[in-house]
């Protein structure tokens, strides 16, 4: 029995994953779980799991849960209590689905407690990718990626040497604008860009796969996961998101993972990995003579300038991709607020990359400060609009 503790239960991911729980009984409990602002989906989280540990954000939630729940559930809140939940004592696996870079701490405690880490969270690497894996070298740990495109490399890479890989290729749908020019973007609607074509994820990741912020991200993720130069790193416009990334190695072998756009494949992997476990009887499977033709091309950077910035920041290294994270999460919050238009969350990252200094090798300490700095920074700028 693997024994999970959930972080953002209530989240797209989270929820998917509660779906894979519930198909398999017999090998995945929830033991502990953290919730945001979704107070109501909480409560019946709650009842149908029976955690043993739940966060939340605030002393308020906090109290008024416990004056509800039988005291065999323990609450806790605030940013200490995503950090109890990921080291609670009782589970193996942490499945980190919170958005956002607020998932770094609860990372790397779990890491310190010897926790398996299945992890969604991509802005956790991306903002401190040297310290997630360093840390997990010394205490020994797995961490198994959820997101996608890196499960798809992480299953082509089973049973490879990882001297043979060429490059690894990131497949990438374009998101909602993938058709509209330039021009055509500058008057675009929050909810226009929320509507992705193939994915049903949570705000800020769908909006991220509209600039391709969500594939520079993935670009680093990858670098730290797979441990490649960002030379050995491509990403392939691929429409209809049924190859969900590729592996070529130095005898010119091509290794591709596809399946439906379903992300409790990869959820589920995560948990069974080095098995699998069946799909249930009643999932569409892939039917690749009902889709006919998949298409590919190469991604314009002039057109998606985010990857270009991700790309450039990685490249750097040190604070510069704590700082693209950052300017992303802030920028992204002001367009779902309506505070600028969508061009403008790629100008406010150019500005914020502009004007950081960077700081090679960062502590935690560094880290923190210069997230901070660049949230206040872009804060600033979206005040005046
Ligand atoms: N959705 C997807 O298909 C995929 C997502 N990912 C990655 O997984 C992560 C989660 O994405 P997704 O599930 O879409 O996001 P959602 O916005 O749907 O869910 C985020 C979760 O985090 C919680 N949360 C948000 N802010 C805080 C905070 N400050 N403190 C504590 N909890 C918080 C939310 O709580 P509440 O809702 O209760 O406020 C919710 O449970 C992201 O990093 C994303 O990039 C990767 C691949 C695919
Ligand atoms: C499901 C998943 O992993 C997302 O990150 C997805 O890849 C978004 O799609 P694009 O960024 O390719 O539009
Ligand atoms: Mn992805």
């Amino acid at each position: 029995m693997k024994k999970i503790s959930l972080l953002g239960a209530t989240g797209s991911i989270g929820q998917q994953t509660l779906e894979v729980i519930e198909q398999h009984p017999e090998k995945l409990e929830l033991v502990a779980m953290s919730i945001g602002e979704n107070i109501d989906l909480g409560r019946k989280i709650i009842q149908k799991f029976s955690p043993k540990l739940v966060s939340v954000m605030t002393k308020e939630t906090c109290d008024k849960l416990k004056n509800e729940f039988s005291s065999d559930i323990t609450f806790v809140y605030g940013n200490d209590g995503l950090v109890e939940v990921a080291t609670y004592k009782d589970s193996t696996i942490v499945l980190n689905a919170v958005v956002g870079s607020v998932g770094l701490l609860p990372t790397l405690k779990a890491i310190e407690a010897k926790k398996s880490i299945a992890l969604a969270n991509k802005e956790t690497l991306v903002t401190a990718g040297h310290l997630v894996m360093d840390a997990a070298r010394v205490h020994n740990v797995s961490i198994l990626p959820v997101d996608s495109e890196h499960s798809a490399i992480f299953q082509c890479l089973q049973g490879e040497n990882e001297k043979n890989i060429d490059k690894i290729i990131l497949t990438a749908s374009g998101g909602s604008f993938r058709d509209k020019t330039r021009e055509e973007l500058k008057n675009v609607t929050v909810e226009a860009a929320l509507n992705h074509p193939n994915w049903s994820m949570g705000a800020k990741i769908t909006i991220d796969s509209a600039t391709m912020m969500n594939k520079g991200l993935e670009v680093i993720e990858a670098h730290w996961l797979f441990g490649l130069p960002y030379e050995k790193i491509d990403v392939l416009l691929h429409k209809e998101s049924i190859i969900h990334s590729m592996v070529e190695f130095h005898d010119g072998s091509v290794i591709a993972q596809l399946g439906t756009p379903d992300m409790k494949v990869p959820i589920q992997y995560a948990f069974s990995f080095p098995d699998r476990y069946p799909m249930p009887s009643t999932k569409e499977r892939l039917h690749l003579w009902e889709i006919g033709r998949l298409h590919f091309s190469k991604p314009d950077f002039d057109r998606f300038k985010c990857l270009g910035y991700a790309f450039h920041a990685g490249g750097i290294g040190g604070t510069l991709p704590t700082v693209l994270n950052a300017a992303n999460e802030e920028a992204v919050a002001g367009f779902l607020k309506r505070k600028i238009s969508f061009l403008e969350i790629e100008n406010i990252i150019e500005n914020a990359l502009e004007k950081h200094v960077t700081i090679k090798e960062p502590s935690l300490e560094v880290i923190r400060q210069v997230d901070e700095e660049t949230r206040l920074y872009v804060q600033t700028l979206l005040a005046r609009k």
